[in-house]
């Protein structure tokens, strides 16, 4: 199959439904990917483009925005088309989304998280159809029935052997692994049951649009344990009035 020219032109000039694209500008925060804003006169489209990964990358973030997305609860960006660039790298085109001034309320933010958690139910237990990124680190998500399982195998296991890998460091890979089999008992009598997570939620990725409503971007989602979603919550500035309305949401 050829690869256009300019694929993200030729989607949004047709499935995207414009017929002019009146400005193209850049859009900055994000570190990995190159970010656009693209205006026509079917509204504004963002994009953000890859010169040198493949499409496997966006496709797995247009998977995890899309299951958010279904679940009806917190404001994500619909997904609408991933693929090749014909320099080798590829793109994703997503809504763009108006940020708001200010960070959001704290109280909605929980609410619709927890309504996120409590929607997003699997049915093949602990993991994600396709592994994905977390930053640019891989994340592997093979399906498990096993929380223990899952968690000590596709996270701990596999970041201490990154690690290992990288910084030849054996200390914290043993003491790592002593951990990953004795932790067992620390979810003796905890009901966990899989649920769709974010899997980065860090303040970086929170905002709000412009009527106030909370928004969550650029995830690395999962079915997993409700409270590894807050494995990032040490840079994520979450309050009291935040937990208590995620608790409420959970509880309803
Ligand atoms: N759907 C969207 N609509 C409007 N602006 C967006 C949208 N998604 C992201 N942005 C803005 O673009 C910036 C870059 O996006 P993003 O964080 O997804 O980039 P990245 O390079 O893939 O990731 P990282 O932040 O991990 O480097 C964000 O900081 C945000 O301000």
């Amino acid at each position: 199959m050829s690869v256009s020219q300019d694929p993200v032109r030729e989607w949004i000039l047709s499935e995207g439904q414009a017929t002019k694209i009146t400005k193209i500008s850049p859009v900055g925060g994000g570190c990995i990917n190159l970010a656009s804003r693209y205006d026509t006169d079917a509204g504004s489209f963002f994009v953000k483009t890859n010169r040198s990964i493949g499409p496997s990358m966006f496709e797995a973030e247009a998977l995890g925005l899309e299951a958010m997305y279904e679940t009806g609860t917190i404001r994500v960006p619909k997904p609408h088309k991933v693929g090749p660039l014909p320099t080798g790298g590829s793109f994703i085109v997503m809504e763009f989304i108006q940020f708001g001034a200010s960070r959001g309320n704290q109280s909605a933010l929980g609410r619709k998280l927890g309504e996120m958690h409590k929607a997003g139910k699997s049915s093949k237990g602990y993991g994600f159809d396709v592994n994905n990124t977390i930053g640019s680190t891989p994340q592997i998500n093979t399906w498990s029935s096993d929380w223990i399982q899952f968690y000590g195998e596709c996270r701990l296991g596999y970041q201490l052997k990154l690690a290992l890998d990288q910084y030849g460091d054996k200390t914290i890979y043993e003491k790592g692994q002593r951990l990953i089999k004795s932790m067992g008992p620390l979810f003796d009598n905890v009901i966990i049951e899989p649920c769709l997570l974010h899997g980065d939620l860090w303040s970086g990725n929170i905002s709000s649009d412009k009527n106030g409503e909370p928004v969550i971007l650029d995830p690395a989602c999962y079915y997993g344990h409700s409270e590894a979603e807050f494995g990032m919550s040490w840079c994520a500035g979450f309050g009291g009035s935040f937990y208590n309305s995620y608790f409420e949401a959970c509880d309803t």
